[in-house]
């Protein structure tokens, strides 16, 4: 399977809850036609579905906390070969959320050419979350739980931004500015690779 796809591009999209990661991903779909995977989208489906895994998962989730790792990489993994013949290029948006996601990634799948760091000021991201937690309908956009993934983030996540730095990949991404703003540093960082 990582044969079927090592020519095409595998992109990390790494920032905080509230960053714009989704966001800013729609946009590279649209110019790039890259497939988009989002973790917590996928985690969210399985939820949906009203499985077993899935109430599992949703009391994880709710709490802001991480899923195990062997859920989430196996998901990843399988919509990967699902999408293999067509794609050129994969954002694998929310993941690695800590260094050892990042290492199992590589091991099962392949390497990543970038890593795009969605950054934002905790203040700001706590604002936007707030805000899309009016109509979101996720369980995890309140501000208790805010709290918690932001605290997550500083601990878990920040690591594997100086961890993929010494590879230098890291790109980083001013995304306190208008979307628009954010996506030309972004489709400037693609037109790179
Ligand atoms: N550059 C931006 N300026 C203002 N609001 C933004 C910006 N980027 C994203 N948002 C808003 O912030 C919220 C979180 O964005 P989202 O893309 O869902 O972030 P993430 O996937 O990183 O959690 C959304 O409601 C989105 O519309
Ligand atoms: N790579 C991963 N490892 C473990 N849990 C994950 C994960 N990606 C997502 N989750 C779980 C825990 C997160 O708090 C929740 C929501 O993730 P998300 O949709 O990526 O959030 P956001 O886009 O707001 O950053 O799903
Ligand atoms: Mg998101």
């Amino acid at each position: 399977m990582a044969d079927k796809i090592k020519d095409a591009k595998i992109i990390f999209v790494v920032g905080g809850p509230g960053s714009g990661k989704g966001t800013q991903c729609e946009k590279v779909v649209t110019k790039y036609g890259y497939t988009h995977l989002s973790s917590g989208d996928l985690l969210r489906a399985e939820v949906a579905s009203g499985s077993e895994r899935g109430k599992q998962l949703q009391a994880i989730m709710q709490k802001g906390e991480l899923v195990p790792l062997d859920t989430v990489l196996d998901m990843i993994k399988d919509a990967m070969i699902a999408k293999a013949d067509v794609s050129k290029g994969f954002l694998i948006d929310g993941y690695p959320r800590e260094v050892k996601q990042g290492e199992e990634f590589e091991k099962k799948i392949g390497k990543p050419c970038l890593l795009l760091y969605i950054d934002a000021k905790a203040e700001t991201m706590v604002k936007r979350l707030m805000k899309r937690g009016e109509t979101s309908g996720r369980a995890d956009d309140n501000e208790e739980t805010i709290k918690k993934r932001l605290d997550l983030y500083y601990k878990a996540t920040e690591p594997v931004i100086a961890f993929y730095e010494s590879r230098g990949i890291v790109k980083k991404i001013d995304s306190e500015l208008p979307v628009d703003e954010v996506f030309s540093q972004v489709a400037k960082a693609i037109d790179a690779l």
